[in-house]
């Protein structure tokens, strides 16, 4: 996609003109009769911010962001676009758009009116509302394609046409629902970057709903993980990883090991922490038992179970392991540095 993108129509001045999509959500809640899908949030997501709401099925992820579409109103607390409190507005006077999953494409349309359509509702003339689908077109690389239809197009390039549409309204922010699940695995690495692209260049900001952690920690610069309706915690990707608030964010992100020390729980890496044969127990080790290894791509995993009952972790590079791999059944202390424990609240539940 271009790298320079700037969306047609709007002139881009500099970075700091450019930069539109700042979100808020104060204590907004969605309730289904008794039950709160979305339970009183607090979210700050500056101008031009890539940010992604992840967490597991179910959590509220998809209700949040129908809140800010407009698709769905909040039971109570208030939404701010730009400054402006659009709780109670309709979807398309809110200065958002939607990308939906499955692209929702007109299949009897072409590409080019897939993307004018919107100008259509709006009564633009022809000839302008076509001038402007195929610049956006331009944008997202897919002017070569105005004249299919969607049923001839790959999904690669039925999600680009998607994307065309939905930005040919200069939203100021841009709403996409698991946008890469469609994908496959070699597509969604390259569709993410260029969505990361893409939105650094307009200057909106992107929320994108997934439950990838690896998506999200790949692409989000703020990273907002939820959990049965609430922020468990919101950060840069870094931050979240390796600063994980709570077991649970630790288990969801993965790459950790949640330790119960007794008085406190927490958080270690898997590869921070090294295996040994014969080796002493101290405060930051444990005496285990090796339940099976796995080949990790950037190591080997090895799976544990650690004395008191827990499951452990670790992540050792492929020279250590193919110099003298660890056998089922075999005994080993399992140790971390203090300084990579990291402690977590609430304990390990
Ligand atoms: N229209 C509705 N009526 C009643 N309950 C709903 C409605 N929409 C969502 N919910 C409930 O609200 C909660 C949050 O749903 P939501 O779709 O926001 O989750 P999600 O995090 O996006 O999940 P997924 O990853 O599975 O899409 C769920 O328990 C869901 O069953």
């Amino acid at each position: 996609m271009s790298d320079s993108a700037v969306l047609p129509g709007k002139t881009a001045t500099g970075a700091g003109d450019k930069a539109r999509g700042r979100i808020e959500f104060a204590a907004v809640t969605k309730a289904y009769g008794a039950a709160k899908a979305v339970d009183a949030i607090d979210l700050k997501i500056p101008a031009s911010t890539y940010c992604c709401l992840l967490g597991p099925s179910g959590c509220g992820k998809t209700t949040s962001l129908r809140m800010l579409a407009g698709h769905e109103i909040a039971t109570s607390g208030d939404i701010l676009l730009d400054n402006v409190n659009v709780t109670n507005f309709a979807p398309a006077r809110r200065g958002t758009a939607m990308m939906f999953q499955n692209y929702a494409l007109f299949p009897h349309l072409t590409v080019e009116e897939n993307v004018a359509f919107s100008l259509k509702m709006k009564r633009e003339n022809r000839i302008e509302r076509l001038n402007r689908a195929r610049a956006m077109l331009r944008v997202v690389e897919m002017e070569r394609f105005a004249k299919r239809l969607p049923s001839q197009l790959s999904g690669g390039q039925q999600q680009r046409v998607a994307l065309a549409r939905a930005l040919i309204t200069q939203p100021s922010a841009l709403l996409l629902d698991e946008p890469l699940s469609a994908l496959d695995p070699f597509l969604r690495l390259r569709v993410r970057g260029e969505l990361r692209k893409l939105q650094k260049s307009l200057g909106i900001s992107f929320v994108h709903v997934t439950h990838s952690q690896d998506e999200a920690l790949a692409l989000a610069d703020l990273v907002v993980l939820m959990n049965v309706g609430r922020i468990e915690q919101q950060g840069t990707a870094q931050d979240v990883f390796s600063r994980p608030r709570t077991a649970f964010v630790a288990r969801f992100i993965g790459g950790h090991n949640v330790i119960d020390l007794g008085d406190k729980a927490v958080a270690v890496r898997t590869d921070r922490v090294a295996l040994v044969r014969g080796g002493e127990v101290t405060a930051s080790s444990r005496e285990a038992t090796v339940t099976g290894a796995e080949y990790a791509g950037n190591g080997f995993s090895i799976q544990l179970a650690d004395d008191r009952g827990g499951d452990l972790l670790a992540l050792v590079p492929e020279e250590t392991f193919h110099a003298r791999p660890f056998e089922e059944g075999e005994r080993v202390t399992v140790s971390w540095a203090p300084s990579d424990a990291h402690v977590l609240e609430g304990g390990a539940s």
